[in-house]
This record gives C-alpha cells, structure tokens and sequence, in this order.
C-alpha cells in the first residue's frame, strides 16, 4: 500500500499526517500528496507543454541535446541513459533543466549550476510558451517540496528547520520524460526507464494518469502506481537513505511501458552541492556533489563517454 497523504494537513503538521510520512519514508520509500499549492490544471497544462516540445521534429529538438555539452541542461534523446548498467539503455526521451548560480559563484563551474538551454519558440506552435511554463511551475514544485522536506524533518525527530540552509542552492533537477508507446523491437532488457532508486533526496513526480511506475515490493513483486495531474508521487533517493543511515528507504522503481504514450515530470530534489550527507552523527564526509556526479557519470551515456575518455 502506498501511503495517501493530505498536503494541507501534513503542513499544518497534524499528528496523523506526519506518522503517514514517516510510516511511508522507512518502509514502501513511496508516498503520494494531494491539496497542494499546484492544482490538477497547473500540472496538466505544463504536460501539454511538453508534449508539444516531445513532438517537434527532430531537427528542432538538435540545437539543444545535451550529448553536445558536459552537463544535463536540455534534450536527451532516446538511448542517452542508462540507468541500470544490467539493462539496455531507456528508450524514453527527457528534457532536463535546473538551477543555475551567477558566474561569480563559487560552485559557477559545476555541472549541476550549468546554465538551461531552451528551444527556440517554433511559429505557430499556439501561445504557450515551453520555458516559462517550465519555470513556473518548477519555481512551485521546489517550494512545495521545501515544504515537505520540514514536515520530514520533523517526522523523523529533526527540527522544522533542519534542512533549509542544506537546500539553498540546491542541485534540484526538473525533468520532463516522454515515453512512446513500448516499441516493438523492444525485449527483456528494454525499458521506459529501467530499474532504479532516485539519486538525491526527495523525487516530487507529476504523472499524466497512465499506468506505467511500477515500484518494487519488499519481499518480490511490483506494485502499480498511478496518479492523476494534481496528485504527486513523493519517493525517497540515495543520498536520503545514506544521510539517515538507512531509515529513509530509497525504493528501486521503472517504467516497462505499453500501449500508451505517457509523459512524467520528476523534480529530484537533491540538496546543496556542499551538503555532508553521510550518516547524520558518524563523523564521515560524503559531500552530495560527489555522489550525484559519480551517478550521472555512470548513468548519463553522453558522461560515461567523456568519463572513459579521461
Ligand atoms: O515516469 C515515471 O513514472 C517514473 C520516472 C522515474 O522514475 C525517473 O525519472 O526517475
Ligand atoms: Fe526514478
């Protein structure tokens, strides 16, 4: 079972709600959140964007494929990750964007801090208008994911507070994902997204109600999850289940697909690059930095070539 949870009542920290979350966080690793700040026709809306962005021709989507660059800001083709090396590479397609620092700062040279890379606004596409619609609703997702990081701060015991300077500037990731329909070609070792856990802390996933996640069970099996716009998937990552000595559970996960098209939009909220996210009270240092470019190196194909090429 996978944990329904009230957004207003866990932020008004009622009692019941936060056992939910912590209930949720240390056993299934999966949750879902409804009456948030983000209605059903905000998140619908921002599908349809990226639907219209998924479905330019080719030669549109070109200028901005990240297998160009050294970092994760626009298209990724189909076949451009791998998030299980045991497996093929996914056949979905994704568009990522995230947080960007000022050229001044500090962490300006990292490859989470890359600047976005946006498509040009092809004529005659409609009003709509893919950055700032991505924006929007990016700016929204990350406050409500702040929100829920308090209310599991002090589900598990921490204060309120415990992780909003570990969040700042954080390495959030907004992605949009595009799976066809399953293609025909396709065996046992392709997937939509193949299994895997999240990498960073807190993955906010917005679903176009189709079917297609499928969570792994504790004990064998898979358990469907399906959730309309307006209803987000919350499950936990790596660096989470680290930081918490494993008592937050990062739960393996994938898409197989089928008949139908689909799109999600995972938010990976993943913390500061600075952030020590060994053991809360062991004494080590595991900087986040450090575990997300180790995971995107592995992961990413056009980052596994340039990391084999030295
Ligand atoms: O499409 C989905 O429902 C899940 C996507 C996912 O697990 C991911 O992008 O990490
Ligand atoms: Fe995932």
């Amino acid at each position: 079972m996978i944990p329904k949870i009230d957004a207003q009542a866990l932020f008004d920290a009622d009692k019941e709600a936060l056992d939910a979350v912590r209930r949720a966080a240390e056993t299934t690793g999966f949750m879902t959140l409804h009456n948030t700040a983000l209605s059903g026709a905000e998140v619908a809306a921002v599908i349809e964007s990226y639907r219209q962005f998924f479905k330019l021709p080719e030669a549109a989507k070109e200028p901005v494929d990240m297998a160009q660059t050294g970092s994760n800001r626009g298209w990724g083709r189909a076949g451009s990750e791998q998030v299980d090396l045991n497996a093929n590479p996914d056949y979905k397609q994704f568009f990522d964007c995230g947080v960007s620092v000022p050229s001044e700062h500090p962490w300006a040279d990292k490859q989470f801090y890359a600047p976005n890379k946006w498509p040009k606004q092809p004529a005659g596409l409609g009003a709509a208008d893919f950055r700032a619609d991505v924006l929007a609703y990016f700016t929204k997702a990350r406050a409500i994911s702040m929100d829920l990081l308090s209310a599991l701060a002090r589900a598990i015991g921490e204060p309120a507070s415990f992780f909003e300077d570990k969040f700042d500037t954080p390495m959030a990731l907004l992605r949009g994902n595009y799976y066809p329909e399953r293609p025909k070609w396709a065996g046992e070792k392709d997937f939509g997204i193949a299994t895997h856990t999240d990498y960073g802390c807190l993955t906010f996933l917005a679903l176009d109600g189709s079917p297609g996640l499928e969570v792994r069970q504790r004990g064998g099996g898979w358990i469907p999850v399906r959730a309309e716009p307006g209803t987000f998937v919350i499950n936990f990552g790596e660096m989470f289940e680290m930081w918490t000595n494993g008592r937050v559970k990062a739960t393996p996960h994938r898409v197989v697909g089928g008949t139908n098209e689909r799109i999600s939009i995972p938010l990976f909220f993943n913390p500061n690059y600075d952030t020590n996210v060994a053991p809360i009270g062991s004494g080590q240092v595991i900087l986040a930095g450090e575990h997300l470019s180790a995971r995107y190196n592995e992961t990413y194909v056009h980052l596994q070539q340039t990391s084999k090429g030295g």
